[in-house]
């Protein structure tokens, strides 16, 4: 069993709640990047509002690592934009790390209003889902750079992709 495994993909593709699940299924430690941000630093769009991204980023990355050097082996649930830091990159690379891809349309289901995702409401005129698009559209180079597995958005439930991702961990 590879040491970390690391769920990444756009925001409201299921990172936290698969992750979840999957780590109940392993009996490992779940850890969520954002969760840990939230932790130390206070609400995400407070943070935004008041630091802005850059300062995010910095944070993000800085939790990422500490997450990433655990004792043990864990689920890391990474936030969406985390892997547009090189450093990041470079750490996934002695990972499992799983992309979970979602349609627009599961994602204006998922997103819900994106109080919660500062990201989805940067742009003035522009809508959270419009948003959404533009952000995949600009990072899914990077995601598929770094990824083991990639977990089709036809894997609809939450069980069918833990499923699936244990599977393919068992065949390697
Ligand atoms: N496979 C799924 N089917 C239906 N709803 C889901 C599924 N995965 C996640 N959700 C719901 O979608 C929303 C976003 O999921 P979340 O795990 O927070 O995504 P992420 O961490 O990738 O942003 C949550 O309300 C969650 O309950
Ligand atoms: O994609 C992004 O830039 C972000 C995704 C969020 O996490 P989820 O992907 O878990 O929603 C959270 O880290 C922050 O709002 C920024
Ligand atoms: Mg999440």
């Amino acid at each position: 069993m590879p040491s970390n495994i690391v769920l990444i993909g756009p925001m409201a593709s299921g990172k936290s709640t698969v992750g979840s699940a999957l780590a109940r299924r392993l009996s490992r430690p779940h850890l969520d990047t954002d969760h840990f941000f939230v932790a130390r630093h206070g609400a995400i769009p407070v943070f935004f509002r008041t630091r802005g991204e850059a300062a995010f980023r910095a944070a993000e990355e800085k939790i990422v690592a500490e997450l990433l050097d655990s004792p043990r082996p864990s689920v890391v649930s990474l936030g969406g934009g985390a892997i547009l830091s090189a450093a990041t990159r470079q750490l996934l690379a002695d990972c499992f790390v799983v992309f979970l891809d979602v349609t627009e349309a599961q994602a204006q289901l998922r997103i819900g209003d994106a109080v919660t995702r500062p990201v989805l409401s940067s742009e003035p005129n522009v809508t959270p889902i419009e948003r959404w698009k533009q952000i995949y559209a600009e990072r899914e180079p990077l995601y598929r750079q770094c990824v083991d597995l990639v977990v089709s958005s036809a894997e609809d439930t939450v069980d069918s992709r833990v499923d699936t991702i244990v599977q393919s961990m068992a065949a390697r």
